[in-house]
């Protein structure tokens, strides 16, 4: 089967768009042509004057919650969430019920990925045993299954020890070891940031420090075992500065951001609305901008959506005890498209390179880039057309979003993974 895309705009590697008719055969890009290459009468023809082909997007971080939590998303629906948002491949958190911490689970998520028949579903396994922080999971085995890192998302790890073991084992191993950052002593009860919104309505607040204190003992671990490293969520200015220096002396540090700490402040949450509360929360207007500066300079290495799907029901429990999370798949592209490219603040090769070629050299993934011989993992996008953010028309099962109403261009129209159409806009 062979797949002509004609007439698309792609990024050439001084970022300028070019014209090019690509040619996808057996999953590969076989042609990159300048002039419409001829085709015989069983080719596929895709129309795409006037779009833009990147490489499929890559999502390191994503809860996809089944096995155990199906009613926020399963696999399936999930991965068809990250394929309408321009995503080939995802990385999914081990936060499941039960947690990924044995071959088995690792097994069954595979198993339903290839069900799914979607997107590359690429499984992390935790650090300990039920994210309890007590007992480290059989890393050799996990890995063997086909894990592809270490981590508790959802908890940090809360002993230097617990880390320093996990750090050498997955180091012997040649595996990374991917950190949520949270130290719990220093955010009991606490929902929002420590800072405005959390001063006006009278309630306890996560410090910055609970992140920064966890990067910084890590950093230091990282350095003493010469693991990859790579921080998870970055939401602080004090994050971004060690980062920063770790990666100025030689430590193998990496680290993503989402698109939330890179738009929205404390200063923006309307009200007492668990659809704008997530962990780590939404922090100052300083910290959003040493993001930002972070993502520009390459201190954060790439762009994660952190999809975090919860029911209509868990949300409505109020900000205080409604479970942390937003979703992200089907905003992402747009929302960043929108707010920094569209308004010519940033370039669109850099948006493109944090969500696609960068995470692909992190993780080490063959997909990533548009090259002949290449896996045909292709997200084509109309930066044109405006849409509206409607959140009952997510594919994913989550509505769990603040960024209803929001008028964006940039949309995804069609999405292909190894040459197979997944996603295509009705
Ligand atoms: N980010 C969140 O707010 N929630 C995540 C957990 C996590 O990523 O730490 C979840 O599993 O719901
Ligand atoms: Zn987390
Ligand atoms: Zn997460």
């Amino acid at each position: 089967m062979t797949v002509i895309i004609r007439n698309a705009s792609v990024l050439n590697k001084e970022g300028e768009l070019e014209i090019k008719h690509i040619v996808v055969q057996d999953g590969m890009i076989t042609a990159i042509e300048s002039d419409l290459p001829a085709s015989d009468a069983s080719a596929e023809i895709v129309e795409a004057e006037g779009k833009l082909l990147v490489p499929g997007l890559i999502d390191m971080h994503v809860h996809l919650r089944e096995p155990g939590f199906e009613h926020k998303e399963t696999i399936a629906t999930g991965a068809l969430s990250a394929a309408k948002g321009g995503f080939t491949t995802i990385a999914c958190m081990p936060n499941t019920r039960p947690v990924t911490d044995t071959p088995e689970i690792v097994e069954l998520v595979k198993e339903k990925a290839r069900e799914a028949g979607l997107v590359k579903v690429l499984p992390y396994a935790a650090i300990t045993k039920n994210e309890l922080g007590r007992e480290l999971t059989d890393f050799a085995a996990l890995k063997e299954a086909g894990a592809i890192g270490f981590t508790d998302d959802g908890v940090g790890v809360q002993t230097a020890q617990m880390m320093k073991d996990a750090m050498k084992l997955a180091a012997s191993l040649d595996m990374p070891v991917i950190a949520h950052c949270e130290d719990d002593s220093l955010v009991e009860g606490c929902a929002v940031n420590e800072g405005t919104f959390a001063t006006k309505h009278g309630l306890k607040g996560i410090p910055n420090e609970s992140e920064a204190i966890h990067v910084g003992r890590d950093i230091l671990l990282a350095e003493a075992t010469g693991v990859h490293y790579h921080v998870c969520h970055v939401s602080t200015e004090q994050s971004v500065r060690l980062i920063r220096q770790a990666k100025q002396i030689g430590i193998k540090v990496t680290a993503e951001v989402c698109p939330h700490h890179l738009l929205l402040s404390e200063e923006d949450i309307p009200g007492m609305d668990a659809n704008w509360k997530m962990n780590p929360p939404l922090r100052s207007r300083r910290d959003v901008e040493a993001c930002i500066e972070g993502l520009l300079d390459g201190t954060i290495d790439i762009i994660v959506t952190d999809h975090a799907p919860h029911s209509e029901e868990e949300k409505a429990k109020g900000m205080q005890l409604a479970p942390f999370g937003i979703v992200g798949f089907e905003t992402a592209f747009p929302l960043l498209y929108t707010a920094f490219v569209a308004t010519g603040k940033w370039d669109l090769s850099l948006l493109v390179q944090r969500m696609t070629a960068d995470p692909a050299r992190v993780f080490r993934l063959n997909t990533g880039s548009l090259a002949v011989g290449a896996p045909a993992d292709l997200t084509l996008i109309d930066l044109n057309e405006e849409q509206v953010v409607d959140p009952a028309a997510f594919a994913s099962k989550g509505r769990n979003t603040p960024f209803t109403g929001w008028k964006l261009k940039g949309w995804p129209v069609k999405t292909w993974v190894e040459g197979k159409e997944v996603w295509t806009k009705a």
